[in-house]
């Protein structure tokens, strides 16, 4: 990233539990001091990379230095990448068992979890995106509410939802985790 050693950059979500785990995962290894500041920016509509280019332009405005966003989507094979972006109000409405219950008519449950950071270095500049993906399916709801939705996601390869297991399991194998999901990093 295109920040001098030693500098800070924002990190601005008005989610506490994204901030925690952005935190737990970047550890020691990031050399920027990460300060966090808690604004609801808009809920954009239209593509991932789109909102996420929206959204961290909109928090260099209201920051006025380097910061970063993340956008993350939910994503349903069988309805062409939907609810996607607009998890959060089918979170919202629905709940973990209805975001389940919505796939009752289809046979493929699958779906990818996907994380958007943008990074921004200041006012007029060009946006950097990072992108993680996390393939899964959906599954009824089980474990702790506490994150989202956690308790119906399931990823390959494991027989526990992201809710069921522990938070460093999570944290090393989730979409959230660009570092380990770096096959699908992209710099724009
Ligand atoms: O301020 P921002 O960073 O935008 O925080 P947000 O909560 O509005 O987050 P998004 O706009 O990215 O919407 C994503 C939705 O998915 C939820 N979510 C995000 N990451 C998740 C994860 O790792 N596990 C479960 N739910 C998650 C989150 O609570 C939202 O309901
Ligand atoms: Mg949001």
């Amino acid at each position: 990233m295109a920040v001098q050693a030693g500098r800070s950059v924002v990190f601005v979500t008005g989610n506490a539990k994204k901030l925690e785990e952005v935190i737990q995962i970047l550890g020691d290894k990031f050399p920027y001091k990460l300060v966090s500041r808690k604004i609801d920016l808009p809920e954009y509509q239209g593509e991932p990379d789109e909102i996420s280019i929206q959204k961290c332009k909109e928090a260099v405005k209201q920051v006025g230095g380097p910061v970063i966003v993340e956008d993350t989507c939910l994503c349903f094979r069988a309805l062409e990448g939907l609810p996607g972006p607009y998890i959060k109000w089918f979170l919202d409405k629905l709940k973990p068992e209805g975001l389940y219950k919505m796939l009752a008519g289809f046979e493929d449950k699958s779906a990818w979890a996907l994380c958007t950071f943008a990074f921004c270095p200041g006012k007029e500049q060009p946006v950097q995106l990072f992108r993680g993906i996390t393939e899964g399916c959906i599954v009824e709801p089980r474990g702790p509410r506490d994150f989202g939705w956690d308790p119906c996601f399931q990823p390959d390869g494991f027989d526990k939802t992201y809710a069921e297991m522990p938070k460093e399991l999570k944290n090393t194998i989730s979409h959230r985790n660009v570092q380990m999901n770096c096959k699908h990093c992209l710099i724009a």
